[in-house]
């Protein structure tokens, strides 16, 4: 089985390259497992020209060893998605692409998902932790197909253009998650670290998002379905049901995030901790969803009552690093944010096959879309259908877990 190793140098604090020469590739070397090529990164958008350069050049299941975070890994999916392949390797569609995960990148969402750190995280950063996909590889432990949120970006129905693709592996959101996303790159030099994802958040706090959102049934279940922290179980959403399981929500939108595959966006960010409690049994989104207007104490949207929400907002992200309590917390009948009683949840916790966002036509923000860290602009008068989508055996990608 041929090996290719890529790693990105300037990913998370630049440690890829010292990290591969130093650890990863003698390692495999000791090991016995023959790398054919080692390729560094030379700009964005190089490690997908790479992995095709090698299938071209090779028969059969590759193994592609990754030193990087999430984005690269969405450029290589992305890029193989949109490409047909020369040379030798000439199977249609392409065979199984089976990774190992080297986790260099600034978050690490998937690898730290795949592989949770201890609850402090004190063993991050340690060489042990950082070889645990190399470990199950070396192992011939089996690999995990990865499910794909598929989102499509059309134009308003008037503008006859081709619509977009993104495909994550991770993310897509909408809201406040896009806003940080966007406004975090900007701060990349400033702060290398998951810190200017924070100055980011605070810098978008007060914003509401207007959308209109229609949620689609998982083909499982052929229903949406909601957890419901009482019982600890999804049950169908009231408003899915066998005449018509499609449901739809109005806004505005404080938060919109859907995911696939991982429970957390950080080593203690465990923004969607159902993923791994209740796994899903077939190609399903989680989303995790705040509408400010379920708050009792809300009866109306303006700046003031924007402002008075932000520590209710913090608190549910907060709740997100205490291993993912947001999900159990509810209004009392003052509008107060608690961990217990009956009242509704501050989160919509929803298991379904996909959904569509239209963003209202006047609200900037409700245009940003998140695919993974890469940020789309949906064109006025857009929209965005995000599908999930598991590969067939023997097909698509798959990690070392
Ligand atoms: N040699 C390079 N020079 C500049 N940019 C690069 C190079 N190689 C890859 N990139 C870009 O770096 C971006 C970030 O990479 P990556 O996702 O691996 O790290 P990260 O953003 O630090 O981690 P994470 O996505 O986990 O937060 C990618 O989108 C990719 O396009």
């Amino acid at each position: 089985m041929p090996i290719l190793a890529i790693y990105n140098p300037v990913s998370g604090d630049g440690t890829a390259k010292a990290f591969f020469h130093d650890h990863v590739i003698p390692l495999l070397e000791q090991r016995g497992k023959a790398v054919e090529r080692i390729a560094a990164t030379e700009h964005a958008g190089h490690a997908g020209e790479i992995l095709v350069d090698f299938l071209e050049s090779v028969q059969g299941e590759t193994t592609v060893v990754l030193g990087s975070g999430d984005g690269t890994l969405h450029e290589i999916i992305n890029f193989l998605s949109s490409v047909t392949l020369k040379g030798s390797n000439l199977e249609t569609p392409l065979p199984r692409l089976s990774f190992v995960l080297v986790p260099c990148g600034t978050a690490n969402a998937l690898y730290n998902s795949l592989f949770p750190p201890d609850g402090d995280g004190t063993s991050l950063d340690t060489v042990e932790y950082r070889l645990k996909s190399v470990h199950s590889f070396l192992q011939s432990a089996h690999t995990i197909p990865l499910t794909l949120a598929i989102a499509t970006l059309s134009s308003a129905p008037s503008v006859h253009k081709r619509p977009s693709v993104a495909i994550a592996a991770v993310v897509v959101s909408t809201s406040l998650h896009a806003s940080i996303l966007h406004d975090s790159e900007s701060l990349r030099e400033q702060i290398p670290g998951v810190e200017r994802f924070k100055v980011a958040a605070r810098n978008n706090s007060t914003k509401w998002y207007n959308s209109f959102v229609t949620l689609l049934p998982a083909p499982a279940t052929g229903r949406v379905q909601i957890y419901d922290p009482a019982t600890k179980v999804f049950v169908d959403h009231p408003d899915s049901n066998e005449a018509d399981p499609i449901v739809d929500l109005d806004g505005p939108f404080a938060y919109f995030l859907s995911t696939v595959n991982v429970d957390r966006l950080e080593p203690t960010f465990r923004i969607a901790p159902i993923a791994i409690k209740i796994p899903p049994v077939d190609a399903s989104c989680d989303l995790v969803i705040v509408r400010p207007l379920r708050d009792p104490s809300i009866a109306w949207d303006n700046p003031e009552v924007r402002e008075a929400y932000v520590p209710k907002l913090w608190n549910v992200l907060g709740a997100a690093y205490q291993d993912g309590a947001h999900v159990d917390l509810r209004y009392n009948s003052s509008g107060q944010v608690v961990t217990s009683g009956e009242g509704v949840t501050v989160v919509e916790y929803i298991r379904c096959g996909g959904w569509e966002w239209i963003p209202d036509e006047e609200d900037e923000g409700a245009h940003l879309l998140c695919s993974d860290g890469a940020i789309f602009h949906i064109e006025k008068g857009g929209r965005v259908v995000c599908s999930a989508a598991t590969p067939r055996e023997n097909a698509g990608f798959a990690v070392y877990a």
